[in-house]
């Protein structure tokens, strides 16, 4: 793997399947306005991605962490953070994951382990959030998703103007963690190529339903510039769990 190590992988004393996390951590932010890579802009006082990785530090039934950076990113060559790093992300966020999982398993993870991936940008995950998914999924079949329902009136578009408003009972927003077995998600994610945003869509590509799990409004993606203030603020204001 080409990576920093600050952290390698422990493979005595687990229990399997173990579970990983995976934090795709190679996206360029065009959209949030920075000047830099949206997560490692600075919010209450230290860089976004720090925020993530912490929540996932706490979750002490994970058997570490992988984070996927750009060739050229040396963020973390200066970083104290307990987790794995390689620095093979994509052009793409399914690339980037995918080349995650590969060196993953050349690392010694299992077809059968279990990966949480995670987007760097959802620095509002919390502990509670993550060991919620993986008590609803560790059991299942596929894995799935964290989700949230829509909470407004959805609204087909046509030319600007309403066309229709669309029935939102059976409508989620789909978040991540997004938890799979390493082999199926690495098969999923060749087969169904680059153009899928999330992992849940690559296995529903393979004629699987992943299970929903009910997340949280406040773990929003920091996407658009506005978002930075809305995360600094919920971030200021939390107490430690
Ligand atoms: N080639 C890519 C693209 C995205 N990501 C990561 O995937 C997550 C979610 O993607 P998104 O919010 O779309 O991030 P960006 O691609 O950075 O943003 P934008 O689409 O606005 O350029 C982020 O943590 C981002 O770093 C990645 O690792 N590799
Ligand atoms: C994976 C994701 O966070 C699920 O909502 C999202 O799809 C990633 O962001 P993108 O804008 O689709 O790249």
């Amino acid at each position: 793997m080409n990576a920093v190590l600050p952290q390698t992988l422990s493979t005595s004393s687990a229990t399997y399947p173990r579970l990983w996390a995976l934090i795709p951590c190679a996206g360029n932010g065009s959209r949030s306005g920075a000047a830099g890579p949206k997560q490692y802009q600075p919010i209450a006082g230290q860089p976004m991605v720090l925020y993530t990785l912490a929540a996932f530090a706490a979750v002490s039934r994970l058997a570490g962490t992988l984070v996927v950076v750009n060739q050229a990113d040396t963020f973390f060559e200066q970083q104290s953070a307990m987790v794995l790093v390689a620095a093979c992300g994509g052009s793409t966020r399914a690339q980037t994951v995918l080349n995650g999982l590969n060196a993953l398993r050349e690392q010694g993870a299992g077809a059968d382990d279990w990966v949480l991936v995670h987007d760097a940008a959802r620095c509002l995950i919390t502990p509670a959030q993550i060991n919620a998914l993986i008590d609803a999924c560790e059991n299942d079949p596929v894995g799935g998703l964290l989700a949230l329902k829509l909470p407004d009136t959805l609204k087909q578009e046509r030319g600007g103007r309403v066309a229709h408003t669309v029935d939102r009972a059976d409508k989620w927003l789909a978040q991540t963690p997004q938890m799979f077995r390493l082999g199926a998600l690495q098969d999923a994610l060749q087969t169904a190529g680059d153009a899928v945003t999330d992992e849940s869509s690559a296995m529903e590509f393979m004629g699987l339903q992943p299970r929903l799990v009910e997340g949280s409004a406040q773990n929003f993606k920091v996407t658009y510039p506005q978002d930075f203030a809305l995360a600094q603020a919920l971030l200021a204001a939390r107490t430690p769990e």
